[in-house]
């Protein structure tokens, strides 16, 4: 069954803790050179399926092939091709970061370890602090330190367990940059994140994780077509244009936040209804303090399709 345009291939994946089934039937496909997202709430079964996709855990059942492998058969094979980094990789603290590099050098037996190990430090910018312990290290810098010893042996796929948890936006961003170079030399990329914006920024293909299932997949644009274009924020001077504006518009698909007298108005034909409530608005003296055009966000889709409630796809009649 292996195909030559996927890194991974996971067909009805089942797995159980004693009565707790956490996959129940997941499907989903990773093109190679890709970066693939899943996206999930805490407890949807993120962790279980990196660990089963990286041999740390067997599947109870289900088809999961990774470079063409069965997981389940090869294990030793799938570890050449793969690399894990975030939750479990532990960097060693006491010792320094090119000594964790040639640590992992001599682990997996590069030819020229020396040469690797400063190749890698440059390309994370860490030879100014290759001889400092780790345990001086910034958060980013342990991150790209974790990154830089999960490519040592050159891996065709590597699982990127929340990469920029915790970390501040100057150093995601420059995590991003090195997914995204990464992914230019061909590497395929498995991600989690909590960061939705960040899958968004990423990924090629998001797969949203819910209940056992993968419940919706596609390009972050194909999921972001799911909910209207077009929300117009109105945030009302007073009570009185507040509950105006409600009444008003109540033909219209609205979101209320009375405490802050804000309406949310969501469009199908922008220009000619926008021009239609602003004139009735004039009419019937309703003050607006501010407004703005509301961009859909990837939390909007995953928020809807995850059942919680939508701010905009909440229909007050
Ligand atoms: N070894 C285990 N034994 C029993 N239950 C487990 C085990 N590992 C995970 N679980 C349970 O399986 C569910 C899924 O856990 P998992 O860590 O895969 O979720 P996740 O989507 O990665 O969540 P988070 O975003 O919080 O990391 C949780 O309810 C968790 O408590």
């Amino acid at each position: 069954m292996e195909h030559k345009t996927y890194a991974m291939q996971v067909q009805g994946l089942k797995k159980k803790f004693k009565e707790k089934t956490v996959l129940n039937g997941v499907d989903f496909q990773v093109e190679k050179g890709t970066i693939f997202s899943l996206l999930g709430s805490n407890g949807a079964g993120k962790t279980t399926t990196i660990k089963i996709l990286t041999t740390l855990l067997e599947p109870d059942e289900g088809m999961v092939l990774v470079a063409g492998i069965d997981v389940c058969k090869d294990i030793k094979k799938i570890h050449e091709q793969i690399s894990l980094t975030g939750q479990f990789v532990a960097v060693d603290e006491a010792l320094t970061g090119m000594e964790n590099l040639m640590m992992m050098a001599k682990l997996y037996r590069v030819k020229e370890p020396k040469k690797e190990v400063q190749q890698l430090l440059s390309y994370f910018s860490l030879e100014t602090a290759q001889h400092k312990k780790v345990s001086t290290y910034s958060g980013g810098m342990r991150r790209k330190l974790d990154i830089a010893m999960s490519l040592i042996h050159k891996p065709s796929i590597i699982f990127l367990d929340e990469p920029t948890t915790g970390l501040d936006p100057q150093s995601r961003r420059a995590m991003w940059a090195i997914v995204k170079e990464l992914k230019n030399q061909g590497v395929t990329i498995f991600l989690t994140t909590q960061y939705l914006e960040e899958a968004e920024e990423l990924a090629d293909h998001i797969a949203i994780l819910h209940e056992g299932k993968i419940i919706k997949e596609g390009t972050p644009q194909q999921l972001k077509s799911i909910l209207p274009k077009h929300v117009l924020e109105l945030q009302l001077s007073n009570q009185i244009s507040y509950e105006k504006t409600i009444d008003l518009l109540k033909q219209y698909q609205l979101h209320k936040e009375e405490t802050i007298w804000t309406v949310s108005i969501t469009f199908q034909d922008v220009l000619n209804e926008l021009m239609d409530i602003l004139q009735q608005m004039k009419k019937a003296d309703i003050q607006i303090q501010d407004f703005r055009w509301k961009q859909t966000t990837m939390e909007d889709v995953f928020m809807k399709m995850i059942g919680k409630e939508h701010a905009y796809e909440t229909v007050d009649k």
